[in-house]
């Protein structure tokens, strides 16, 4: 590995802290222990030198996207279920196969021991409802904090819902949101973003506010729920639907790595059962929070902030019975087809239709929202 530590590099555009001096003077990083690994390459372990704690080390290369990650995760935290961030580096690194040292972002997070969520509630002996209720209850808190705090997640999957430590029982572990590879701060747009599944409501909907936007006639919510918060929250509702039956709310006929039409007419359409076999021994109550989860419509879909206050979440009225979930789970190649539909399914979702684009609040013309706006 070579380093070299180039300027002090302060993003003025991102108020971000990077650190210029070399990451070894502070941790020793083992380079080659892989804690798992995405898109981006293997996540680290790495040791701080002056106390010997162990922490996961992100290399990212550097970019106006890997910055914006960093900023929008950091800015984030600190929060109970959200991943921590400590340090983050800018220095030049070259690893072996590479012909010449290229600028990489090193984020230092906190060490999520117990690895991925699923394949922990795989292990469980008795994975009930009520567990349900209280891991969703943690998930839902990092949302609706993002959400506060104006950002969208935007690829909420399982292998982004990691366990603090390793536990015998789920109930006693905390799970922490990671990867803000996607994430997305709002600015603000009229109506929510739309993507080619939801053209047809969304595009009426947003005409219709144009309409009465140009005309003075309505003041656009100060907050909007914007698209990008509602692919979040139909995440939510495919994690929980998955938690509490072992399969996803839509699947392909035959197995397909692709997206196939068919699959994304079962979206578009919000087709998908509970059949009896999985479901008779859920609570309707949880049913009708996945039922509003899977909303076809973004703006119908529930948002974070009705979640939160649903009465499943409380778990009081969650059955204790043993689900079939971990015994379906179990099988691997499934499971692993799974969540690669569902990252795919995400992928289709964060496309924006550049056909149609909402003017941000800001950039305003109509004379009497400008006036609306100074006023807020
Ligand atoms: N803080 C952490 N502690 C332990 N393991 C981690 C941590 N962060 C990430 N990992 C592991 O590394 C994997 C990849 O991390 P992450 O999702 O952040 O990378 P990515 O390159 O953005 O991945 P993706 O392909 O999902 O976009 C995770 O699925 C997880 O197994």
């Amino acid at each position: 590995m070579t380093f070299h530590c180039p300027r002090m590099d302060e993003s003025a555009q991102t108020n971000m802290v990077i650190k210029s001096s070399s990451i070894v003077e502070d941790y020793e990083v083992r380079w080659r222990k892989s804690l798992g690994t995405g898109v981006s390459g293997p996540v680290r372990l790495c040791i701080k030198r002056n106390t010997g704690e162990k922490y996961a080390l992100k290399c990212l290369l550097d970019s106006k996207k890997a910055r914006t990650e960093v900023t929008l995760h950091q800015r984030c935290c600190p929060h109970p279920n959200i991943v921590q961030i400590y340090d983050v580096y800018c220095n030049s690194v070259q690893f072996p196969r590479e012909a010449v040292a290229r600028s990489r972002l090193l984020v230092v997070m906190e060490l999520m021991n117990g690895g991925e969520l699923f394949d922990q509630i795989i292990r469980e002996r008795h994975f009930t409802e009520k567990k349900a209720a209280a891991i969703t209850k943690q998930i839902v808190s990092a949302v609706f904090h993002c959400h506060s705090l104006n950002i969208a997640h935007r690829d909420l999957k399982p292998e982004n819902l990691l366990l603090k430590e390793k536990s015998e029982d789920l109930q006693n572990v905390t799970i922490k949101l990671a990867d803000f590879g996607f994430a997305k701060e709002d600015v603000g747009l009229v109506t929510p973003q739309f993507t080619p599944y939801y053209v047809a409501p969304q595009v009426l909907e947003a005409q219709k506010q144009q309409r009465l936007e140009r005309s003075g006639l309505k003041t656009p919510p100060g907050t909007p729920y914007t698209y990008d918060k509602s692919c979040d929250m139909w995440s939510v509702g495919v994690i929980i639907y998955i938690m509490l039956c072992g399969y996803p709310p839509f699947f392909p006929e035959t197995p397909s790595k692709q997206m196939t039409p068919n699959m994304k007419r079962k979206i578009m359409a919000g087709e998908y059962r509970f059949p009896k076999n999985e479901w008779s021994v859920v609570s309707d109550m949880a049913k009708d929070v996945i039922q509003r989860l899977l909303e076809v419509d973004p703006v119908k879909r529930m948002t974070v902030q009705q979640l939160i206050h649903h009465t499943w979440l409380l778990g009081e009225e969650a059955p204790e019975l043993a689900l079939l979930s971990p015994a379906i789970m179990q099988d691997k190649d499934a499971l692993h087809e799974v969540m690669h539909a569902h990252a795919q399914q995400l992928t289709v979702m964060r496309t924006p239709d550049t056909t149609f684009q909402l003017k941000p609040l800001t950039s305003a013309e109509n004379p009497i929202l400008k006036k609306r706006l100074k006023a807020r």
